[in-house]
């Protein structure tokens, strides 16, 4: 069994990488760097370094590999940026998904894993989400992922491969041995920018906007430590592999956190008190964002072990300061 993994140098991907390598398993990673980093990757795990959206080249790889499942990270992941440059999105998410499905359709791949998001859902009250919520994407990014849900179903059903696809919901956190966690530079992530702040390497924070129907006025989120969500796709993996049904299903806990649960968390956590500055609402942010998990948690028995919004930001925080101490060395 070799799994190919697009985006493999990435946050996410790079944690699948490392959860299959531990597994003893092949893994090929497909990755054009352009937000990756090849440091994060196990000594061992074989790099290709190019673009998901190559045909030929990827006829060649799973073929040279003899490559039987996919799981799909490599896209383009900032939502306001999805809003002034839609194209990008449709292209990297959308287009590129549609040449990799191709080739995977072409190439007998077996079982296909699609890194989806709860951005599909769009506006959906202070209820949980269930898989059967209303459709309704609020950005582009949210539009690209979507078409791509809808290729990979279209093209199952007509090609017999089977897929899961699993809508994330807040990532956060590292890897809890601390091999690899989010290097991206710039990233706008809640809990990424407030471990920031707590370790010095901003002067403080924005909270962006008070005044949402949520119970203390800021945004709601359920935020998965990222190595149960990898957890998931292992087991997603094993059920498509043993003959199971190809599925949908959120991938989070069914636990909303506040932004200032959020920001009071990594004060606590770090013991350091930083400035917080309470400004205007950010462009696009629904008020709430949780998950039924119901359906994850019966068909692949997923048990997260990480749910502590404590041990979340605790391993984002170790992951900061190891990023500092290495970008600090001569
Ligand atoms: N981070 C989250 O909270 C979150 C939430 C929901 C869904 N997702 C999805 O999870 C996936 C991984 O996200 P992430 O947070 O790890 O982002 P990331 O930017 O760290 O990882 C994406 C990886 O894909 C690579 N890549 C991008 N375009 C490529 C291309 N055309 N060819 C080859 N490689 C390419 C990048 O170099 C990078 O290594 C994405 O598809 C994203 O939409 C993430
Ligand atoms: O400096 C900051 C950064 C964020 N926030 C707020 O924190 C919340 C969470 O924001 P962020 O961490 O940027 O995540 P989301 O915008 O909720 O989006 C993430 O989660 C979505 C699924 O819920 C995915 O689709 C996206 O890819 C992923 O970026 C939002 O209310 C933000 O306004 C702040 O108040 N200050």
């Amino acid at each position: 069994m070799t799994t190919l993994v697009t985006g493999g140098a990435g946050y996410i991907g790079s944690h699948m990488v490392h959860a299959l390598v531990d597994r003893g398993e092949e893994v090929v990673v497909l990755d054009d760097l352009s937000t990756g980093f090849d440091a994060v990757l196990p000594e061992n795990a074989r790099l290709i370094v190019g673009d998901v959206g190559d045909a030929a080249f990827l006829d060649r790889i799973i073929a040279e590999n003899d490559i039987d499942a996919i799981a799909h990270f490599a896209g383009s992941i900032i939502v306001p940026e999805s809003v002034t440059n839609p194209l990008k999105y449709y292209s990297n998410n959308t287009v590129n998904s549609c040449t990799l499905i191709g080739a995977a359709v072409r190439g007998g791949v077996k079982s296909f894993l699609f890194s989806s998001t709860a951005a599909v859902y769009g506006e959906a009250g202070q209820d949980l989400i269930n898989e059967d919520a209303p459709l309704a994407p609020m950005s582009p990014y949210g539009s690209s992922k979507l078409m791509t849900e809808v290729m990979l179903r279209d093209a199952a059903a007509a090609h017999g491969f089977k897929y899961g696809i699993l809508r994330y919901f807040n990532v956060a956190g590292a890897d809890p041995k601390g091999r690899t966690g989010q290097s991206t530079k710039d990233a706008t992530h809640l809990i990424k920018i407030a471990s920031q702040a707590a370790i010095g390497l901003r002067s403080g924070m924005s909270i962006f906007g008070t005044d949402f129907d949520t119970p203390d006025g800021t945004c709601v989120r359920d935020y998965v430590h990222v190595s149960d969500l990898i957890q998931a796709h292992v087991l997603a993996l094993a059920h498509l592999q043993d003959g199971g049904d190809s599925f949908t299903a959120n991938c989070a806990y069914g636990h909303g956190y506040s932004v200032r649960e959020v920001v009071d968390a990594v004060k606590r956590v770090s013991g350091v008190d930083f400035p917080v500055e309470l400004t205007g609402r950010r462009a696009g942010d629904p008020p709430s964002l949780v998950a039924e998990s119901k359906r994850i948690r019966s068909l692949l028995g997923w048990q997260p072990q990480y749910q502590e919004l404590d041990t979340i930001v605790s391993h984002a925080l170790a992951w900061e300061d190891h990023l500092r101490k290495r970008n600090s060395k001569p």
